[in-house]
């Protein structure tokens, strides 16, 4: 019987969970065992506060009863745990998979920590299997779309539907095939010189650890030092 490995690596990352702490609640399909995990300790009489990455996490968070926030009410976070499309031994993550990479990013970057949970097939030796997602404005969106194939990547606006997606923040995603990426860092710099550009998938720097759940019931952590 294959288990869930998802579950397992969320489950994981919720013990680094304790009273007082001040949690970013991630998205997708391995943030949602972690929240309902999270639900459930706050059932039993854990004390947190939590804001949420997507209006799905957030309603998740909401039916189970985890207090949330508001972003004027807290200057900052202790804890985030949030999934990811792609992760090598660095640390370096590609997002966005689920369109939430912007929220997810401010989120992340406003925490003391972030912890990245994610099943083996993840885990990387180079990034760039898994197309890059960009989060573009609207206006304009077929140059933007042009100065992204510029950089060497094949571009795809997503859709849903009979349309194009949108994100919860009414953007455009351009998923960008780059193939293997040699240096994320020079490829995130590239990104965010272009104006059209509202945010990217690659996070870098930003995760300190990340919790592998594997189909043989094992659990692997890779952790990297803030300021590595
Ligand atoms: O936008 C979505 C997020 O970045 C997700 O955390 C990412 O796509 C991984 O999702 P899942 O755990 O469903 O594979």
């Amino acid at each position: 019987m294959s288990i869930n490995v998802k579950q397992l690596a969320a489950e994981k990352a919720v013990e680094y969970v304790v009273d007082g702490m001040k949690v970013g609640l991630g998205t997708g399909s391995t943030a949602y065992w972690a929240i309902r995990k999270l639900g459930e300790r706050v059932q039993e009489g854990l004390k947190i506060t939590a804001v949420a990455t997507s209006v799905a996490s957030e309603e998740q968070a909401r039916e189970l009863g985890i207090p949330l926030v508001g972003f004027g009410d807290i200057d900052g976070l202790d804890l985030t745990i949030d999934g990811a499309d792609e992760l090598n031994h660095d640390l370096e993550l590609i997002k966005g998979g689920g369109g939430a990479l912007l929220r997810e990013k401010i989120v992340a970057r406003g925490s003391k920590q972030m912890i990245v949970v994610a099943d083996e097939s993840k885990a990387v030796d180079t990034l760039g299997q898994f197309p890059l997602p960009v989060e573009i404005v609207p206006f304009a969106w077929e140059w933007t779309v042009a100065e992204l194939a510029k950089l060497g990547c094949t571009v795809e606006l997503r859709s849903s539907g009979d349309g194009l997606y949108k994100t919860d923040n009414g953007n455009y995603i351009a998923d960008c095939r780059f193939g293997a990426i040699a240096s994320a860092s020079e490829l995130a710099g590239s990104l965010q010189n272009i104006t059209g550009v509202v945010e990217h998938g690659l996070f870098i720097g930003i995760a300190a650890m990340a919790i592998i759940g594997k189909q043989d019931g094992s659990i692997e952590i890779i952790e990297r030092e803030y300021g590595e």
